[in-house]
């Protein structure tokens, strides 16, 4: 069972919930993320979303906390490798950070489509 197929998928979902729970504890980042997914959560159950809108909403902080747990994993892996500076590592973490951005760009899109009717 250990070597199975199914032995090592349930090991490596292990080791996932994991990094999902030192992402949590560790990363101030993904401690606001969070904190602000559990607010926008509460303003669905107040303004009694859709349930579209609860997708769209679940898929939004699902993004935005994905890439952000890996863009932590990337600045991690760059600290590791290049301790120094250098702007091939500065140019590493501008871009990953990059893909934090966009996310967050487009879940603050995503809640204005669904809050802003609900609100004017
Ligand atoms: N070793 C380095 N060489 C060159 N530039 C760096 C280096 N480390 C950081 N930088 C620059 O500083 C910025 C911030 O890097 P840092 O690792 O502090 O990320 P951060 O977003 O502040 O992360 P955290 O708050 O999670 O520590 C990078 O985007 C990059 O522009």
């Amino acid at each position: 069972m250990k070597n199975s197929f199914l032995g090592k998928r349930i090991r490596g979902g292990g080791y996932a919930i994991k990094g999902a729970w030192l992402l949590l504890k560790h990363e101030q980042s993904i401690q606001v993320q969070f904190v602000i997914s559990i607010l926008v959560c509460i303003a669905g159950w107040y303004f009694e979303i859709t349930r579209t809108e609860w997708i769209l909403q679940f898929f939004a902080i699902g993004l935005v906390m994905a890439s952000e747990g890996l863009n932590t994993a990337i600045e991690a892996m760059a600290d590791f490798v290049h301790p120094d500076f250098h702007s091939k590592i500065g140019h590493i973490k501008d871009v990953a950070a990059g893909s934090v951005f966009i996310a967050a760009l487009i879940a603050v899109i995503i809640a204005g489509f669904i809050y802003l009717p609900y609100i004017f």
